[in-house]
């Protein structure tokens, strides 16, 4: 199994069967693709902005809704293996990826597993024990997701930082060093974490003396 960051952006996702799995599912995906969950009832949880269809997926009703659809991914998550059979079937037979919530015989659970994922916009972190151990994933996402605290607001802060020294003309060793030692820095973390009024001043004073060292004056002055 080997990660990728997928756009979602303008596709679609079928989800089928609304239970808790379903949910969860629905969520995520819901973020970004247009979502529907196809199932004969719905648990009391949060399904985002998914639509909702009540409806049993048999063999019909599941090729009308992707030919209506045309989903890049069908989630498989109804309690019932021999469901998630047929729907995995439909799916690969329409050209979607498919990701089954449940053992799917020798190839253990088809194209597409959903990681722990830990999210600090615009960072996201993503774990997979390649389904083996959904219990591990989740913890290192707890262990992670710890670690990482502030990841989002560096990202921003780099990201700006970037422009501003492509933009000064800075040529690209010093604003690779420069970036470099923006991200190594403990004072600039520890600047992002801390939610106090001084911190902005805090952030701005510790990129400038890194900037200041690392990058020849012609460019900061
Ligand atoms: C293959 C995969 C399917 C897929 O891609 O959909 C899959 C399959 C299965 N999970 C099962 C059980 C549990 N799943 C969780 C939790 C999560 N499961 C997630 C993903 C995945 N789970 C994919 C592999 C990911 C990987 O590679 O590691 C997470 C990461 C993401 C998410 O679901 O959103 C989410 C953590 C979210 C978070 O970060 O919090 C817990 C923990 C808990 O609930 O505390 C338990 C109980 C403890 C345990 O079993 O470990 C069972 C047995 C069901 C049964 O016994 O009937 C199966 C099916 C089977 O194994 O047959
Ligand atoms: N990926 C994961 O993290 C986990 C996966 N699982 C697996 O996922 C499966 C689903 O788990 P839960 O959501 O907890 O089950 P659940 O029992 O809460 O929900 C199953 C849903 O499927 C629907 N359904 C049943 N037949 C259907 C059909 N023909 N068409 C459409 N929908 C149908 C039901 O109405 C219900 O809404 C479990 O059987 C298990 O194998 C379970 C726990 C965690």
């Amino acid at each position: 199994m080997i990660p990728l960051a997928f756009d979602f952006t303008d596709e679609s996702v079928l989800v089928v069967g609304g239970g808790t799995v379903g949910a969860r599912r629905a969520r995520r995906f819901a973020r970004e693709a247009r979502t529907v969950v196809l199932s004969p009832a719905f648990a009391a949880a949060d399904f985002g902005d998914a639509e909702l269809v009540r409806a049993r997926a048999d063999r019909e009703t599941l090729d009308a809704w992707l030919s209506r659809l045309d989903p890049a991914l069908v989630v498989a998550a109804t309690d019932d293996g021999g469901t998630n059979e047929t729907v995995a079937a439909a799916a690969r037979s329409a050209g979607a990826l498919v990701n089954r919530a449940d053992h799917a015989g020798e190839r253990a659970f088809d194209d597409v597993t959903v990681p722990a994922t830990v999210r600090d916009d615009p960072v996201t972190i993503a774990v997979s024990t390649g389904g083996t151990s959904p219990a591990l994933a989740k913890r290192l996402r707890e262990r992670i997701g710890e670690a990482v605290d502030g990841a989002g607001a560096m990202a921003d802060l780099t990201a700006g930082l970037r422009a501003d020294l492509e933009a000064a003309g800075v040529p690209p060793e010093e604003r690779r060093d420069a970036l470099r030692a923006v991200v190594r820095s403990e004072p600039v973390w520890k600047a992002l974490r801390s939610a106090d009024t001084k911190s902005d001043q805090a952030v701005d004073d510790a990129v400038r003396r890194i900037v200041t060292d690392v990058v020849d004056t012609e460019y900061t002055t």
